[in-house]
């Protein structure tokens, strides 16, 4: 299955035709074939995709749609949506799918009813959220909250962080969300300022329940709290989502108040279920589900669209075309909005924690590059700061461009200056500016090289009519889906993330040697032993 492709006939075609569209450009083939904007745009659900602007032909597309066919894609599709343990390295099924599935769907996996437990979770979650949003829920003094702080890292950060600045006009109950992540403790220290422990709830988000950046961060809001209102305070200031309620109920939260998920929801997959309790919170179950109804409608699409016309599985094979023929190492992700400012790092933990993989799941090296580095910052902030780069520097950076037609408010026609700019970066990419073009208009010889827009430069374009709670289902679920064509390609386990346990277990056995009394012990390597003498003399610490 998948990595078996690689290298294989199917890849062979597909490197010796690079060679042939290698030296093409985008104004030659856009010349040749205008019809091919008509060809290559695609529909799923709310989003368009037009994937014109990208050094194809349709015979590209064929020949990475049979690569995907003949990598097994469309089973590999059914056995992660139909639960089989398809993340072999910690032996788990792959189900973040399910987390959206409707009431009335039904799936069992390993002798359990999914969709039952799901939306048992979900309707808690519900009751919780409106006695919150109501004022039914009243703090230890009586009051009602005001101010949700989520404490979680990673999976359990990113995605509530993100959803909630995306929604933040949907936030419609006057309940505001803050995110604290960092074992830095001016993370807490910030988030904390200007809070009144009576209207303030954390809810404390771990998938383990043992991340010590989570549970540090916990236990000092905990004391923060307890030495305002008491220690009877916390049963009504306290939530927890986790899989683990042994651990919860060890820490102190009353596990009537925890929602749980499943060992099968990989952490950065985790939002659309209990992680996002913060945001259900702030915008309410009923817009939640219309989120899930949105991540749905993607999923569908993607189990059941022939791959040409299947956005995930062609963005997807654009990655794969792009990183191991191009040699392209990165891939920028540029929202035309505000509101997206979180999606890039967002994205980060999702695409390179999946599939930043050197072996592939059977435990053999991989033999072409995998793992595409995503990066990006919102338009038109990205265009006043890096984009020198993309348009004249010497890397290949594909880039997605991401836009809405309708913006939440507007002001002064600011929303259409803010599209014509998108539209304007993806066709000076595409196209660019010729020497002779720059020449004609004035420019003096010896300047002209400096203003060459050499054009040709890839983008994917995203259109949506807006950045409502379904849409932003529906672009998640798509980024999720490109992550899984790219990884059953390469032939990998996009679902495990071993490589973030040694740092981790690294820093545990390290900080005695930085607060200890005795002298630094052995170290494994030099630098790091006289990194700790310096930090220790400089907290004035023995050396
Ligand atoms: O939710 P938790 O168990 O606290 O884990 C939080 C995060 O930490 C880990 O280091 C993983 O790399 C992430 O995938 C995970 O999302």
């Amino acid at each position: 299955m998948g990595g078996e492709v690689v290298r294989g006939v199917e890849w062979e075609g597909l490197r010796k035709h690079f060679g042939e569209v290698e030296g093409r450009t985008l104004r030659e083939l856009f010349a040749e074939d205008p019809g091919r904007v008509a060809r290559m745009g695609v529909q799923a659900g709310d989003l368009f995709l037009d994937y014109s602007k990208h050094r194809v032909t349709d015979e590209t597309v064929g020949l990475l749609v049979a690569l995907a066919e003949k990598a097994g894609l469309r089973d590999a599709v059914e056995r992660m949506f139909s639960g089989e343990h398809i993340n072999v390295s910690e032996d788990r099924a792959v189900l973040h799918t399910a987390l959206r599935l409707p009431a009335d769907a039904s799936l069992h996996v390993d002798g359990q009813d999914v969709v039952a437990d799901v939306h048992e979770v979900l309707d808690k979650m519900g009751a919780f959220a409106e006695k919150i949003r109501s004022k039914e829920w009243r703090g230890a003094t009586g009051e009602p909250i005001a101010t949700v702080v989520n404490i979680g890292i990673g999976g359990s950060d990113l995605g509530p962080a993100m959803a909630y600045e995306a929604l933040l006009d949907y936030a419609d109950a006057g309940i505001t969300a803050r995110f604290v992540s960092n074992i830095d403790p001016a993370d807490l220290d910030g988030k904390l300022r200007g809070l009144d422990p009576a209207t303030t709830l954390f809810v404390v988000s771990s998938k383990t329940f043992t991340t010590i950046e989570t549970l540090t961060n916990a236990r000092v809001a905990r004391s923060w709290l307890v030495d305002a209102l008491g220690e009877d305070a916390v049963g009504k200031h306290f939530a927890a989502v986790s899989t683990n309620a042994e651990k919860v109920a060890e820490f102190g939260i009353d596990t009537a108040n925890m929602f749980g998920f499943w060992d099968w929801v990989g952490g950065r997959y985790s939002y659309d279920g209990a992680i996002g309790l913060s945001l259900m919170v702030a915008i309410g179950p009923a817009r939640f589900r219309e989120m899930l109804d949105g991540f749905h409608t993607i999923d569908e699409h993607f189990r059941t669209t022939p791959f040409e016309k299947n956005m995930p599985v062609l963005m997807g094979m654009l990655g794969i075309w792009y990183t191991d023929f191009f040699g392209a190492q990165t891939r920028a992700v540029l929202p035309y909005a505000q509101r997206l400012h979180r999606f890039p790092a967002y994205l980060q933990q999702l695409t390179m924690e999946s599939n930043g993989k050197s072996v592939k799941a059977d435990g053999s090296p991989v033999e072409v590059d995998t793992g595409e580095i995503f990066w990006g910052e919102p338009g038109t902030n990205g265009q006043h700061a890096f984009y020198q780069l993309l348009h004249q520097g010497t890397r290949l950076v594909p880039a997605d461009f991401i836009g809405f037609a309708e913006p939440f408010a507007d002001q002064a026609g600011m929303h259409d200056i803010l599209t014509a700019n998108l539209l304007a970066q993806t066709s000076a990419l595409a196209f660019g500016k010729t020497a002779a073009e720059i020449a004609a208009e004035g420019t003096p010889p010896e300047i002209v090289p400096h203003k060459v827009m050499p054009g040709n430069r890839p983008t994917s374009t995203i259109l949506a009519p807006k950045l409502t709670p379904r849409v932003l289902g529906e672009l998640v679920a798509l980024y999720e889906h490109v992550v899984f064509v790219e990884g059953v390609i390469w032939g990998i386990d996009s679902f495990d993330q071993w490589g973030v346990e040694l740092g981790k277990k690294m820093a545990l056995g390290l900080e005695p040697a930085l607060t200890s009394e005795e002298p630094p012990g052995d170290f494994a390597d030099a630098s790091t032993e006289s990194l700790v003498r310096r930090y220790r003399a400089l907290r004035g610490r023995r050396v």
